[in-house]
């Protein structure tokens, strides 16, 4: 609802109440114009002032709301008509103002915000544009540069540098909305006109074909296959080339077309998964709810190689005090050269200082004997990561939070070794970690709902997205990504390239192709473990066995690269050439495609024309599957958890939801059908094989994502 008052005798208070955000429903938005009513036919009126309850202005158009038939007023009539009204309306803008919330302070006439406000258009991000007139008016207020940097990408900007674009008009540190009364009465009488931002001619831009062109092409490259941005950007051009009611109808039609997309579907979903799965729960009942952390202070990373280098600076960076250890000397040295350079750089981006003080660098482990949580990340080996274990008991004081930052093993073994098991947790970063969002963290059998609270409470302090998972090989991203992987070799084998694959894989939408990723993470990790679980045979093996490997079909293409000494990005020469060892651009090979013909001859393969639509699906239904199978087996709690997992952390598109919300959106027994296919063909490829729950839901009727956490209830009840 929307509250209407009188204060200070001649001021109209509209107070815009729906908790949490005051987001503008349909109740909202029926109040919003029944207090403009009242507020311009009251005498005793002169001016008018908008806020919302509890220090929050407005989140926007009720996001919920979307979807459905969306009775009650419209918000562009509405905002015209505060921007028509013949006495002064004043946003007193506390907390935030966000997509239709800075849309309806852009109909005000003046804008006051509390100095820790954030203002922005997120619209971009659910798949819209601001179309409450926002494409149309911010432009006009503020410059086609400014505006268009702002809706394209959606970002949250402070109240300081609202002011300083001339989004708002004055910033209160206290008592927003006192300020903004007392501002009210103050400008009274003064004349309108030049308040009325739809009046506004748009500032003129230089060039602005040329303008539009170049940022059209950047945006192009840079959204992968989004229709958002692009709307945005055509929008905004509206706004800079035509009359503002010209531009508005530009800016409905826009709208009509990404409102019922996909794409805003996806995106929509998106944000409310990210927010289901901060309320995490473990199969044991245990939740965020019931379950209390423990504050952290001082914190430990054991090991400064890739990931520790990157988890320490995260720690230091969110202003915890950290005790960084490393065994080996020159790691060592190398490794504090690295981090106060990260550091370094990260506070040129931010504007701080740089954390350098919160860092203490150690060759010994006694140093770590009084912090109150420990961050393994020594080297992928089941028997160091046991000792480390072992030795982390014996040193830290009781209590502490043994956590692993693992990719794949077993955290029950690593707590079986310690004194406290019910410490020990997974948390799994992402590489670089202090810029990666993603955190998985891994509960084991013993993992108490204390120590998930902890992990979860300090992902969150650090900005990252965590998602709580149970324990398995690999856990939800890496297990999911094994079988997608395994389908890229077997097209390989079958006929396609590595620049075929990735180009099909970089069309959906991946930040890059599966072959581009084993350059850039080196073909040496996962030959390494392949020979650890004794798939590795020289030569590739020969005969039958060349393509078999413990009963089931194995490619040896990644282990025959890895004898020829091409790791990837590192060593200048993979799946792609590299202008030199490190390089990043990667060029096809001619010495792959050879090295692949006569793979292919030696095993009598006869290679077969493999289409985009082949690739997509062999590669994302295996992966799909196989999170339907972590589902049946309770490793994620929902589809949600696992679609955060791969946005937040496998460059999954975002404006495709997810794995698990795409086969949703496919449609689930389109899904089925394409995998009983493959499977068949591939009767030695167990992960094609449909699993029980995608069968179950299939017969079910296909139930609509939201309905699966039911859906998998009655399924485990069953199994
Ligand atoms: C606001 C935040 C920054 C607050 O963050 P915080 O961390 O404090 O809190 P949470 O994020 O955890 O949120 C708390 C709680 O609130 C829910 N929530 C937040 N925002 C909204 C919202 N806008 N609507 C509904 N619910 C919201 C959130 O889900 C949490 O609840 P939960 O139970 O899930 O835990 C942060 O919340 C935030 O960033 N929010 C989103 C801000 C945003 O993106 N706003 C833009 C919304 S879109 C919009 O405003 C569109 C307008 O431009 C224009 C609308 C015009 C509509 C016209 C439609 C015409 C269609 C024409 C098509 C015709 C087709 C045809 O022809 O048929
Ligand atoms: N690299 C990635 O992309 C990535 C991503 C996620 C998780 N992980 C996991 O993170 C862990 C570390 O991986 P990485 O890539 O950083 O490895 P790395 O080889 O780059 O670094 C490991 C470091 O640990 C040090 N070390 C070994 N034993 C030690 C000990 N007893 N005490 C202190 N330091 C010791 C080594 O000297 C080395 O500097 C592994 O478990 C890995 O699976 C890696």
């Amino acid at each position: 609802m929307a509250q209407y008052s009188l204060v200070s005798g001649s001021v109209g208070l509209i107070t815009l109440k729906n908790p949490p955000v005051n987001a503008l429903g349909a109740v909202v938005r029926h109040g919003i114009v029944d207090s403009v009513e009242k507020a311009l036919s009251d005498p005793k009126v002169k001016s008018v002032v908008i806020c919302g309850q509890n220090g929050m202005f407005c989140g926007g158009a009720d996001i919920k709301e979307f979807g459905t038939d969306m009775k009650g007023p419209p918000l562009i009539p509405m905002f015209h008509s505060l921007e028509a009204a013949n006495k002064p309306v004043v946003a007193a803008i506390e907390g935030g103002a966000f997509g239709g919330g800075l849309e309806l302070a852009l109909g005000c006439h003046y804008r006051i915000a509390h100095s820790k406000a954030k203002v922005g258009l997120p619209e971009v991000t659910l798949g819209l544009l601001p179309a409450a007139a926002g494409s149309q008016r911010l432009p006009r207020l503020i410059g086609v540069p400014a505006a268009l940097n702002l809706i394209t990408t959606g970002r949250h900007i402070t109240a300081a540098e609202a002011l300083q674009l001339g989004l708002v008009d004055q910033v209160a540190d206290h008592n927003t909305v006192d300020t903004a009364v007392k501002f009210a009465q103050s400008v009274v009488g003064k004349s309108l006109d030049s308040r009325r931002i739809s009046n506004f001619q748009c500032p003129p831009v230089p060039n602005v074909d040329v303008l539009f062109e170049e940022v059209m092409q950047k945006i192009r490259q840079t959204s992968r296959g989004a229709i958002a941005p692009i709307a945005c950007v055509q929008a905004v051009r509206a706004a800079a080339t035509l009359p503002y009611k010209d531009g508005l109808q530009k800016e409905k039609e826009l709208m009509a077309t990404l409102f019922t997309s996909g794409q805003a579907r996806s995106l929509q979903y998106c944000f409310f998964a990210q927010r289901v799965v901060s309320r995490w729960s473990m199969p044991n009942g245990a939740s965020w709810d019931t379950s209390k952390g423990r504050p952290i202070h001082k914190a430990a990373v054991i090991g400064l190689g890739t990931m520790g280098r990157g988890i320490a600076v995260a720690l230091a960076q969110t202003g915890f005090s950290v005790v960084a250890v490393e065994t080996q000397e020159k790691q060592f040295m190398d490794a504090k050269k690295a981090v106060a350079g990260m550091l370094e750089r990260g506070a040129k981006r931010s504007g701080k200082v740089a954390a350098h003080d919160k860092i203490i660098y150690s060759q010994n482990l006694q140093a770590i004997a009084d912090v109150d949580l420990v961050i393994e990340a020594v080297f992928e080996d089941m028997a160091l990561k046991k000792r480390v274990f072992r030795q982390l008991s014996d040193v830290c004081k009781p209590g502490t939070f043994l956590c692993t930052n693992t990719s794949t093993l077993d955290i029950d073994q690593m707590a079986a070794e310690t004194r406290q098991p019910e410490l020990v947790v997974g948390m799994h970063f992402f590489a670089p970690a202090h810029v990666m969002k993603l955190l998985e963290v891994v509960y084991g059998p013993r993992s108490s709902p204390e120590a998930v609270a902890v992990a979860m409470q300090l992902g969150k302090k650090m900005g990252k997205v965590s998602v709580a998972v149970g324990n398995c090989r690999g856990f939800v991203g890496n297990r999911m990504l094994k079988p997608y992987r395994d389908q890229a070799y077997f097209l390989l084998e079958e006929g396609a390239t590595p620049e075929l694959i990735d180009q099909a894989l970089e069309e959906f939408g991946f930040a890059m192709g599966a072959f581009k990723v084993y350059d850039l993470s080196g073909l040496d990790v996962g030959w390494k473990v392949r020979k650890e679980e004794g798939l590795v045979l020289p030569g590739g093996g020969s005969g039958k066995s060349a393509r078999i490997r413990q009963g089931v079909r194995y490619s040896p293409l990644g282990d025959l690269m890895c004898e020829e000494g091409r790791f990837g990005q590192k060593t200048g020469r993979g799946w792609y050439q590299y202008d030199k060892p490190g390089s990043r651009d990667a060029k096809p090979d001619p010495w792959v495609h050879r090295f692949l013909e006569d793979y292919r001859a030696r095993h009598g393969l006869v290679a077969r024309r493999i289409s985009n639509q082949e690739v997509l699906e062999r590669c994302l239904y295996a992966m799909i599957n196989e999170g339907f199978r972590i589902l049946e087996d309770g490793i994620a709690a929902g589809p949600e958890d696992i679609d955060i997992i791969y946005v937040f952390g496998y460059g999954w598109p975002r404006h495709r939801g997810g794995p698990m919300f795409y086969a949703n959106m496919v449609g689930l027994p389109i899904v089925l059908e394409r995998l009983e296919h493959f499977a068949q063909a591939n009767p030695d490829v167990p992960t094609l094989q449909p699993c029980n729950l995608l069968r179950k839901l299939v017969a079910s009727g296909s139930p609509p994502i939201s309905k699966w956490r039911e859906a998998m209830k009655n399924v485990h009840s069953q199994l």
